[in-house]
């Protein structure tokens, strides 16, 4: 980990209207190396939050500082990449292999670059078949794959991921999990409902909740703390539970 964060983000406020706060004064830092989990209930301002980081929308105060420079509103930053909650706000070219090179594209690089990135993203993703078809034709999983292969094509520093496993089966969820912790990425920011994943490739956790950080640390001893869940809408997870711990234990000790 180095000393200098690669988002630095000041004390920002943001609402949809002028009279409300959906991020309240929040202020947070990442490092590389970090794939930070966003976890919180719903409406509480996720999707907000990496908007604004991504430059999507502007805050009301506050700075967002990436990889030293300012975040400007509406300015295309190679160095972030955002997979969408929904995958059709993201696909929007005739076919898969378009989308995916629809970013390195937009950085100026060469078209033999944009060939061997997109092909690579392609086939890392495992979804190489899927290049000639339609993005609307594909399926919730294959989306979130093709989605995830125009962010891997850019080579992002900072990659967000907004829910990425909804919809996604047991078998595409696995190589989601797989992906992610192979990622050479420099960091991550995940928001995401399933808890369970987040434990599995997550190195911290933040807790939001009304526009506000009210939990930071380490993924277990947040997602552990029944009291600390309860008191914002969430439930410990599953395999955290005592004897799920001990039946995994004893399943480990049998094999
Ligand atoms: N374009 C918009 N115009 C007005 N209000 C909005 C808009 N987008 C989101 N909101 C409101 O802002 C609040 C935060 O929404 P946001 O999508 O950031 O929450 P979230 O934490 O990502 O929720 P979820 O877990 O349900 O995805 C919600 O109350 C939502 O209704």
């Amino acid at each position: 980990m180095t000393n200098k964060p690669v988002l630095k983000v000041s004390q920002i406020s943001f609402g949809y209207n002028r009279n409300e706060k959906i991020i309240n004064n929040l202020s947070l830092e990442i490092y590389s190396g970090e794939r930070v989990g966003i976890i919180g209930p719903n409406g509480t301002g996720k999707t907000t939050l990496f908007l604004l980081i991504s430059g999507v929308k502007k805050p009301s105060s506050g700075e967002i500082i990436l990889y030293d420079k300012k975040v400007k509103v509406g300015k295309f930053n190679p160095n972030i990449g955002m997979v969408f909650q929904n995958t059709d706000d993201q696909l929007f070219c005739p076919t898969v292999w378009e989308d995916v090179a629809f970013g390195p594209t937009n950085m100026g690089l060469s078209r033999e670059e944009v060939k061997k990135r997109v092909n690579n993203s392609l086939k890392i993703l495992g979804i190489e078949k899927l290049k000639d078809k339609a993005p609307h034709h594909l399926s919730g999983g294959e989306k979130r794959l093709a989605a995830i292969a125009g962010v891997l094509a850019m080579e992002s520093k900072l990659v967000i991921y907004d829910e990425p496993t909804s919809n996604l089966d047991i078998r595409y969820r696995r190589k989601l999990i797989n992906f992610i912790n192979s990622s050479k990425q420099d960091a991550m920011l995940i928001s995401s409902h399933d808890l369970e994943f987040i434990l599995e490739v997550c190195n911290r956790v933040i807790l939001l909740d009304e526009g506000r950080i009210v939990a930071d640390g380490k993924p277990k001893e947040i997602l552990g703390d029944e009291n600390l869940m309860e008191a914002h809408g969430l439930e410990k997870p599953h395999s955290l539970i005592p004897h799920v711990i001990d039946h995994h234990e004893y399943i480990k000790k049998a094999e």
